[in-house]
């Protein structure tokens, strides 16, 4: 399957975090639908090369989530290009894109290039820190952030971002009852399979991080309940 909005289950790799070649082995075969390479800081041209050149020995689709314009390479299916929504600085939501344009505008294929709504609502974690997320946020303006993607900007991806932690069900259930065209990601705090399965009931898509490198059989177990 190539096409995101199908997508139910996604791993996303950190290029700045060590993997064995057996895990990776483990994550590319899962039956996962898809592997983000993405990751808030350390991301370099040369961890992002080397990671990709590695899944490439899979036939899993590979993504880059960009983060730094240093580390963009060709060989993706897919770039996805986060705009954070509640950043307190422009930066984030267009500036360093406008940048990435005027410099790489005619490099990129506008098809490979996929837009994600970030919104980022756990204060403590490192990517709301980078981009100066407002993430304190109630439940009405997360709504709120949700329509706008959807009926304002017409994003094809609305990226719930509780990085590190798990989130709130009731509001990733509200989330879901406002959005049907642009595609509802959910990422954060996904550990096992119980949580990997109450998410994806509303999610269109989870994203699962940071257990691949802290229970591995705990990860690989997120996608049998979501994927079936
Ligand atoms: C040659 C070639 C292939 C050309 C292609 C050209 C192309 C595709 C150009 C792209 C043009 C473009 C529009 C680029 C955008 C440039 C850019 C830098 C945008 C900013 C992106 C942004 C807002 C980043 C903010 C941080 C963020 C939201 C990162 C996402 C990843 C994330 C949340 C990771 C989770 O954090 P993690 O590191 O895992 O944290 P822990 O360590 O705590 O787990
Ligand atoms: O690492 P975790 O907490 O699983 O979050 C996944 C992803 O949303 C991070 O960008
Ligand atoms: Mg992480």
């Amino acid at each position: 399957m190539f096409e995101y909005q199908e997508w139910k289950h996604v791993f996303k790799l950190d290029p700045n975090k060590e993997i064995t070649p057996e895990a990776l082995d483990q994550i590319c075969e899962s039956g996962t639908d898809a592997v983000i390479v993405g990751g808030s800081d350390g991301v370099t041209i040369e961890n992002t090369v080397d990671l990709l050149s590695r899944i490439r020995k899979h036939t899993v689709p590979c993504v880059l989530e960009i983060s730094n314009i240093e580390s963009i390479t060709p060989g993706f299916d897919y770039y996805f290009v986060p705009s954070v929504l509640n950043s307190q600085n422009p930066d984030w939501i267009v500036g360093l894109h406008k940048k990435a344009i005027k410099e790489y505008g005619h490099l990129i294929n506008w098809d490979e290039l996929v837009t994600e709504g970030y919104c980022i609502v756990n204060p403590d974690s490192k990517a709301a820190k980078l981009s100066e997320a407002e993430a304190d946020l109630d439940n009405e303006d997360v709504l709120a952030y949700a329509k706008m993607a959807e009926h304002m900007f017409r994003l094809p991806i609305f990226y719930l971002e509780y990085s590190g932690t798990y989130g709130e069900l009731d509001l990733v259930k509200d989330v879901s009852t406002v959005l049907n065209k642009t595609s509802f990601f959910y990422g954060g705090g996904i550990k096992d399979k119980e949580q990997a399965r109450t998410m994806a009931q509303f999610a269109d898509t989870i994203v699962v991080g940071n257990i691949i490198y802290e229970d591995l059989e705990a990860a690989i177990s997120t996608v049998k309940v979501v994927k079936g």
